[in-house]
């Protein structure tokens, strides 16, 4: 079994295989612009981010129902199940499906009714966040929210996603604020593409107690001190980093140099059906790619549960991290 390990940086639409795709388009009658899921695979090529965001908000078309939702979630937690996930705290995109008519109530419904049942059935934890699109307006994120209200105790964090370069945390903070005071946790998606002082903005400005991707940070040595000294973690996604040319290849990804840092860096999938792998896939990447021993991969395990919203349940954290500090990589190192 891969190292026990928790998932923080999951975006559940962009976990829809393509052979799960093809099956919700069949129930919900929806026509899909490819013949087969081979032909789907091909379309996997992607140049940035927002050629990427272009085929993951396509492909959602075929979620209509509560039980594709619930479906959605059901097979991703049993994949991650077999790769290590004992914790995943899964991002969701409500505004890409009301804008297609799908009230916010089916989609979390959906996805709560797998979460509730994912410890007794894969032996995972969850949370769900709830993240607002960047590229939608302030006034949208504003009613997302409204609209959420009815299903806050099914959530625990807000987060921020889609299209980054022009779209900085500044425009957000009016509805960070009122999440804040909601009583959700905050995080945001800043640094991937866009510059560091969008992750300024989202620790200054957002108040954020996580940075999702924030790779950039390396070329700011004064935010670089600033993330250690706050312990602030980074969700950082190798695999996600290379098919969306973030990163050049995976030998130059900044991951060691940021472990060397001080950082608080965790591992996590993004979108695994889209990028090449789940978080254990993720691990065995940046193992065989970057000069990584059995004490890098521990402390990364480890602090995927410091990082994560455990505090309502220490006791909980403190068996994972007793799980991670007892693991044998034996074969698997
Ligand atoms: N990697 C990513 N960056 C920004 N928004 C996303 N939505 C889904 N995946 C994303
Ligand atoms: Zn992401």
């Amino acid at each position: 079994m891969p190292i026990p390990k928790a998932e923080l940086h999951l975006h559940i639409e962009g976990t829809l295989e393509p052979e799960l795709a093809f099956a919700l388009a069949e129930r919900n009658g929806v026509q899909l612009p490819y013949a087969t899921t081979d032909e789907l695979r091909r379309a996997y090529s992607f140049t940035d981010l927002q050629s990427f965001l272009d085929l993951y908000y396509a492909l959602m078309a075929v979620l209509r129902t509560e039980d594709d939702f619930a479906d959605l979630a059901d097979a991703y937690l049993a994949r991650a199940a077999g790769q290590g996930v004992r914790h995943a705290e899964i991002f969701f995109d409500p505004q890409a499906h009301t804008a297609r008519g799908v009230d916010i109530g089916t989609v979390i419904e959906g996805l709560a009714r797998a979460l509730d049942r994912s410890e007794e059935r894969h032996g995972i934890t969850t949370q769900l966040i709830l993240c607002f699109l960047r590229d939608e307006s302030a006034e949208s994120a504003l009613d997302t929210l409204k609209a959420a209200a009815p299903y806050l105790h099914h959530l625990s964090a807000v987060g921020l996603d889609s299209a980054e370069v022009g779209n900085p945390p500044s425009k957000f903070r009016e509805v960070y604020e009122a999440a804040a005071e909601a009583g959700l946790r905050r995080v945001a998606h800043a640094g991937e593409e866009g510059p560091p002082s969008y992750i300024w903005e989202a620790l200054d400005i957002l108040g954020v107690q996580r940075v999702d991707h924030g790779i950039r940070c390396v070329e700011d040595p004064a935010l670089v001190a600033r993330l250690v000294r706050d312990r602030i973690p980074l969700t950082v996604c190798p695999l996600s980093n290379v098919r969306l040319r973030c990163v050049d290849t995976l030998a130059d990804h900044p991951l060691p140099r940021m472990l060397d840092a001080g950082l608080l860096v965790t591992v996590s999938s993004d979108d695994p059906a889209y990028f090449g792998g789940y978080a254990g896939d993720n691990f065995d990447a940046v193992r065989h790619a970057l000069p990584l021993d059995e004490d890098a991969l521990r402390t990364l395990a480890r602090n995927s549960f410091l990082a994560a919203f455990l505090d309502a349940d220490e006791a909980r954290r403190a068996a994972y991290l007793a799980e991670v500090e007892a693991y044998d990589f034996g074969g698997e190192g």
